[in-house]
């Protein structure tokens, strides 16, 4: 298939008091002249227009003809719009349909890949939604349509760093009863995969974080790496993946960004995103790995005072858009 031909990226609403619809603006003014990028948004038409070109479309294979002249939108059933930066709950039964309707169009191939804009988690989970986040509610969707038991795995670039997650939404307490030795051998198995297929690498080399200061320093500071993550590493690397044994969160991510790893495996959220953000809170992509579709999402969040004092950057969603399409294309290349 040559890229003209390529099915469109499909862009969630997300969060419309947050940043999501201006970002997606600006997204679109910066890549309507690349075919390549052509995406649609499923949204509220009002939340676009005047502010760029905008035609409503009712099926996603009108996107690419539209894209070059104006903001392609498929519009989800009306409901309130909330004011810029004030986030109102009866939004999220709309956030939530967008991200179904994307999912799907992915699903039946009329989609190349989804990227995601911001959602507030916690709005969601007050109107009753029961996933962490996207990365599950996604994997949630194509599990459902597939019957499939994919295992989605939260992979952050930024900086130089690719960065996958061991533990993503919880608390800092329940790491140590969470992290087990089975789910990181699946994990590294499923980061292996996709640096292959995803990213095009021929040999990945991939290293495990510490949980513990030093790695544990050989157990008199903690005992994970010696009990879960080196047992880990060792079957991993028996099953042929260039994976190492923990090594010491405070250093491995440099060594990273020197070339000596391809990616990295964090054993809490903030392990692995505070060295992306700080070396990239503008251009980070979040990549959802080890699912039957693409998707990837800006790593902000939904960004309310930015939205509210227009200063909403869109570095983020338009690496998002890229990365995706990228992906997208790589798996092809692959299959
Ligand atoms: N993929 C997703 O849907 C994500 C959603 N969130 C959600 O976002 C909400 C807010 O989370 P925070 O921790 O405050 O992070 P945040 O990323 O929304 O905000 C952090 C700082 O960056 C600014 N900011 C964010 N995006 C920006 C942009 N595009 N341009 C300019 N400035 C921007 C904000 O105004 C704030 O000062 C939470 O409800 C969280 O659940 C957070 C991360 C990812
Ligand atoms: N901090 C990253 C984040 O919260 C992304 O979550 P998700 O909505 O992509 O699952």
């Amino acid at each position: 298939m040559t890229d003209a031909n390529r099915p469109p990226l499909v862009i969630t609403m997300g969060d419309p008091a947050g940043v999501g619809p201006s970002i997606t603006v600006s997204a679109w003014n910066a890549l309507q002249g690349e075919a390549d990028c052509a995406f649609f948004v499923i949204g509220a038409p009002d939340l676009y227009q005047g502010e760029v070109p905008t035609q409503t479309i009712s099926d996603p294979s009108e996107a690419s003809g539209v894209f070059g002249s104006a903001l392609p939108v498929l519009p989800l059933d009306a409901f309130p719009l909330p004011v810029r930066g004030q986030p109102d709950s009866r939004s999220a039964p709309a956030i939530i349909a967008s991200i179904e309707q994307a999912a799907a169009f992915c699903l039946s191939g009329a989609a190349d890949a989804v990227v995601t804009n911001p959602i507030n988690k916690a709005l969601l989970y007050a109107a009753g939604f029961t996933h962490p986040g996207h990365t599950e509610f996604v994997a949630a969707l194509c599990n459902t349509a597939t019957g499939g038991a994919a295992q989605p795995v939260m992979l952050l670039t930024g900086g130089g760093l690719r960065v996958a997650l061991a533990t993503i939404h919880i608390a800092l307490k329940d790491v140590f009863t969470t992290l087990n030795m089975e789910d990181l051998v699946k994990l590294g198995k499923i980061v292996d995969t996709a640096m292959r297929q995803d990213f095009g690498l021929t040999s990945p080399r991939l290293a495990f974080t510490g949980l513990n200061p030093h790695a544990g320093e050989n157990g008199t500071i903690g005992r994970e790496e010696i009990d879960i993550i080196n047992p880990a590493a060792d079957q991993l690397r028996s099953a042929g993946i260039d994976m190492s044994d923990a090594r010491s969160a405070d250093t491995v991510f440099a060594e990273a960004r020197d070339g000596r790893f391809d990616a990295i495996i964090s054993m809490t959220h903030d392990q692995g995103l505070i060295p992306v953000k700080t070396l990239d809170m503008w251009g980070g992509v979040n990549t959802t790995l080890g699912l039957p579709i693409v998707r990837t999402s800006p790593d902000h969040g939904t960004g309310y005072e930015a939205a509210a004092n227009g200063t909403a950057r869109p570095d983020s969603l338009i690496a998002a858009i890229r990365q995706a399409r990228l992906i997208a294309g790589h798996r092809k290349e692959t299959a």
